[in-house]
């Protein structure tokens, strides 16, 4: 591990004496002889190891064990919970993301003479063998996505495993404090004992903007320390990643533009080709994998969306971990801390929710020091992001890859005559729903977007734009708006 932002900090055997040797042997076996800059800041600049902080790190530069330690390392230090009490409990956004985390903590209490339980508690997953395993288990630390945690919260048994609780940890914490999670994390934090009992807290993130700082003090002390490895006057992005932008005329040129762009980036590094492509939508991304299917074969290709069960999620997850080689079409549900090793390219395919997003979506690849390289598609509209974001250092793409993309219209139409009309359905639908929440920065009317959207359908080979129900209509807020076939699919299917 080393180059980029991994100029690597001092060997973990300096630390003998102040991590337990147990653990200093776990992380020996992990492969991790030298701290990470995040793990030397935490692990030697925090007043105590059970201090409250706000810590920032680049994407891909070692947070989780960043974390991990410093409490594991408290636990060990005489404040252990009783047997089968929570003393760490730790919250991310996203299920994948819980297990990835776990399976690190089992690393790292590994060679302990007293085995420390790592439990997880995650939707998708029956709630009943979730409770039994906890309830029947002596979990001292459990990783948690807030919808599970907020609702076996309500079972007296579950609070009572919390009453000795020593720090909350806050994985990705702009997310999960941002609207989205707030009411469930402010749930979650009137059932477990108050702050005022003196539990720790911890933020981690590679993004935190300013906003963050009104919200941390639901779990942060006043006077928490703040660390960070990222020089603010350098760009937000992992270090060792040129970021490219291509722009093609209108929306229908953008299957072509990734069907050229994967082509003439793995030509450059046809060796252990893995790629993760991020779409905006679950919809849009599982018709981009129908698509690229049929156009690149030669290619093994996965999908992670949230519209697939938990089961094929988690097995998908696990192959594209161990796969050398292979392309993942992927929805944000692994935009974000998701560790997938030797990725050497992202691509992103339309607007990135945020800024925020974006460059968390670019940390899946160059991670542990690695190289990787990172490229947006966008049509004329969303152009608009890279002239916002200057401090993000993306360049137009160098090759004229979008100089003739007409040429392939017929290899696409080709490749969308193997997608059922139902997935094309749906991401239409889902591409509505996503960009009117854009209308402004999109500088389109209702209009205007189902025009676009319109275009969209026929850039998949539909002969007319896909029938959407009149109560999605009225739910998007596209009532009465031009262009829309308003009907039931069921219906016109039978
Ligand atoms: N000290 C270390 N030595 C070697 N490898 C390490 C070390 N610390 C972490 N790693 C490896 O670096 C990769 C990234 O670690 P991790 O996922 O914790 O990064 P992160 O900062 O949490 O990323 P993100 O911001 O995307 O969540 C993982 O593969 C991890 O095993």
């Amino acid at each position: 591990m080393a180059g980029g932002d991994l100029k690597l900090a001092r060997p973990y055997a300096t630390l003998a004496g102040t991590l337990d040797k147990a653990l200093l042997e776990g992380l020996t076996k992990m492969g991790f002889e030298y701290m990470t800059p995040v793990q030397q800041k935490v692990l030697t600049e925090l007043p105590t190891l059970s201090s409250d902080c706000l810590v920032q790190a680049k994407t891909g530069t070692g947070k989780t064990a960043a974390f991990l330690l410093p409490t594991i390392q408290n636990l060990l230090q005489g404040n252990i919970p009783p047997r089968g009490k929570v003393g760490i409990l730790v919250l991310c956004p996203t299920r994948e993301l819980a297990l990835q985390i776990a399976k690190e903590c089992d690393q790292i209490t590994a060679c302990l003479p007293r085995k420390m339980e790592c439990h997880t508690a995650f939707g998708g997953t029956a709630r009943a063998s979730n409770l039994k395993k906890f309830l029947g288990g002596s979990p001292t630390i459990l990783v948690a996505t807030p919808g599970r945690l907020d609702d076996i919260l309500g079972e007296k048994e579950v609070r009572d495993r919390f009453d000795s609780i020593k720090t909350v940890v806050l994985d990705e914490a702009d997310r999960m404090l941002d609207q989205g999670f707030a009411p469930q994390i402010n749930s979650i934090l009137k059932r477990i004992p108050p702050k005022s009992d003196g539990w720790q807290g911890m933020c981690f993130s590679a993004t935190l903007p300013d906003r963050v700082n009104d919200v941390v003090k639901c779990v942060l002390f006043p006077g928490y320390t703040s660390l960070s490895t990222i020089d603010p006057n350098e760009a937000p992005t992992v270090a060792n990643v040129p970021q490219f932008s291509i722009t093609v005329p209108s929306i229908k040129q953008t299957f072509a533009a990734l069907y050229v762009l994967i082509q003439s980036e793995h030509k450059q590094n046809p060796k252990d080709f893995k790629a993760v492509v991020f779409g905006t939508t679950a919809n849009g991304v599982g018709l981009l994998y129908d698509l690229f299917q049929n156009l690149l074969p030669q290619f093994k290709t996965f999908e992670l969306h949230s519209r697939l069960s938990q089961t094929s999620r988690t097995k998908t997850t696990n192959q594209f971990k161990d796969a050398a080689s292979g392309i993942l079409f992927a929805s944000d549900v692994v935009g974000r801390g998701m560790d997938f090793p030797n990725v050497g390219l992202v691509i992103q395919l339309g607007l990135p929710s945020s800024t925020e997003q974006y460059i968390h979506r670019v940390g899946r690849t160059a991670r542990a020091g690695k190289d990787g390289r990172a490229v947006m598609v966008l049509f004329e509209n969303e152009a608009f992001f890279v002239n916002v974001n200057k401090t993000l250092p993306i360049k137009p793409y160098p090759a004229e890859i979008i100089s003739d993309l007409t040429q392939y219209n017929p290899t696409i139409e080709q490749g969308f005559m193997g997608v059922d009309e139902e997935a094309k359905a749906k991401a239409y639908q889902a591409f509505l729903g996503y960009n009117k929440t854009y209308l402004k920065k999109l500088r389109l009317d209702a209009k205007g977007l189902v025009q676009l959207a319109n275009q969209y359908a026929e850039a998949m080979g539909c002969p007319e734009p896909p029938l959407i129900e009149k109560r999605t209509v009225g739910k998007m807020g596209l009532k009465g708006v031009p262009g829309l076939r308003i009907g039931s699919r069921r219906e016109e299917a039978s």
